[in-house]
């Protein structure tokens, strides 16, 4: 085992010096494309200002025989566009697979001072984040690369979600995990056909009752035990949950249900697979204007952060008081990225301002 003093040395002669903290940066939405898609391509300069995060996708939803097309496409893409403030994210195939190894040697190289985050899916536990953590800082060193790729790991296989612990702490590198309901479902052998999402057969029922009336029954959430570890193991080592895929694309509704119970546990994004999807995470991902009002609320009435304090009929104390501090700051994170929830926070605090001038 390596000493804790040589966790933030670099691993390759040459290699940038590992970052000791995550930077926050929003990613609502993790946008999936297919680079050697013609179509999705031709999409990607006007999606560029509408999302956080663009992902040139090379590993599943991708054609075996198209795999090398992708890798190329999104050399060029990367090449030709100027992202702005958004970032670039790719995710490469399975280390088992036979194209990891290329994806990381060519995306790297030659692309790999536009590349944010690498996401890699499958990952069992710390030994395949040190196999690309090595990897990418030899060929950063060999790129002349400045600044660290941040690695993301997808929580999709039964094996993974019992070393999540040590996969979210493997290297400095780690950036966030993903949850992928997909792989997972299958990896655990559990008996959907679905990409995410919830199924109706898992459910409680009511106790029977004397008149023996209809029971209602409730539908339960499949993924609340892997994504409350997930976020936990993240919050633990210091980066940042997502919630993965949602495949029913016209459910719009059930989707923005899935994101949304995922927003309420702590994770800060998701993917969005279809265009439709962007504004379905954007929205669940803001924190309400009202809520925002409420926190900073809260906040300027608890002083010091220390007591307790009544609001509206609602004690308040230090607890509340750092709650209220992690929507405010989410809040303030994603205002200087997006000029109208910047307008819609300032309005919902005015607005709360001159309500309490009245009472
Ligand atoms: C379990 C997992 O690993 S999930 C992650 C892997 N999966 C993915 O990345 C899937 C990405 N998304 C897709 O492949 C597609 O959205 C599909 C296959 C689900 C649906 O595609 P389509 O049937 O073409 O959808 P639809 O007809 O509604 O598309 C409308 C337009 O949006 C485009 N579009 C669809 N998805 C995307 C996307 N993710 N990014 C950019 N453009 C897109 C289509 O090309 C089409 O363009 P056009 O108007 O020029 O013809
Ligand atoms: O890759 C994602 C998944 O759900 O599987
Ligand atoms: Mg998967």
């Amino acid at each position: 085992m390596r000493s804790a003093k040589d966790f933030f040395r670099p691993l390759a002669v040459g290699a940038p010096a590992p970052v000791r903290e995550v930077p926050f940066r929003p990613s609502r939405m993790i946008h999936f494309f297919d680079p050697g898609n013609e179509k999705m391509a031709a999409k990607v300069p006007s999606l560029a200002p509408q999302v956080d995060v663009l992902l040139g996708n090379l590993e599943d939803a991708v054609q075996a025989d198209r795999k090398e097309a992708a890798r190329a496409g999104l050399v060029a893409i990367a090449k030709a566009t100027d992202f702005g403030g958004t970032q670039l994210w790719t995710r490469v195939n399975s280390l088992d697979s036979p194209w990891a190894l290329d994806d990381l040697l060519t995306l790297v190289t030659e692309i790999g001072d536009k590349l944010d985050v690498i996401m890699v899916p499958k990952v069992e536990g710390a030994e395949d984040i040190h196999y690309v953590d090595r990897l990418l800082a030899q060929l950063e060193a060999k790129a002349g690369i400045t600044r660290p790729i941040l690695v993301h790991a997808i929580l999709e296989t039964a094996t993974g979600v019992a070393n999540v612990e040590e996969i979210a702490g493997a290297s400095p590198r780690m950036q966030g995990l993903s949850l992928g309901p997909a792989d997972l479902a299958a990896s655990r052998r559990m008996k959907t056909t679905r990409v995410g999402g919830g199924h109706p057969g898992y459910l409680v029922r009511q106790d029977p009752t004397a008149e023996d009336a209809p029971r209602a029954t409730y539908q339960q959430d499949l993924w609340h035990y892997t994504i409350a570890r997930m976020v936990d193991a993240c919050a633990a080592h210091g980066i940042l949950p997502y919630y993965g895929p949602f495949g029913d694309i016209k459910d719009v509704v059930a989707c923005e249900d899935q994101f949304r119970n995922a927003f309420l546990l702590g994770c800060v994004g998701a993917w969005s697979l279809h265009p439709v999807q962007i504004a379905i995470a954007k929205r669940v991902f803001s924190p309400a204007p009202e809520d925002v009002a409420w926190a900073r609320r809260v906040i300027a009435a608890m002083g010091d952060g220390t007591g307790a304090v009544m609001i509206d009929g609602k004690m308040q104390d230090d607890a509340t008081y750092k709650q209220c501090q992690v929507v405010s700051d989410l809040a303030d994170a994603l205002a200087a990225r997006d000029p109208e929830l910047a307008e819609a926070y300032a309005a919902a605090e005015k607005a709360a301002a001159a309500k309490e001038d009245d009472r």
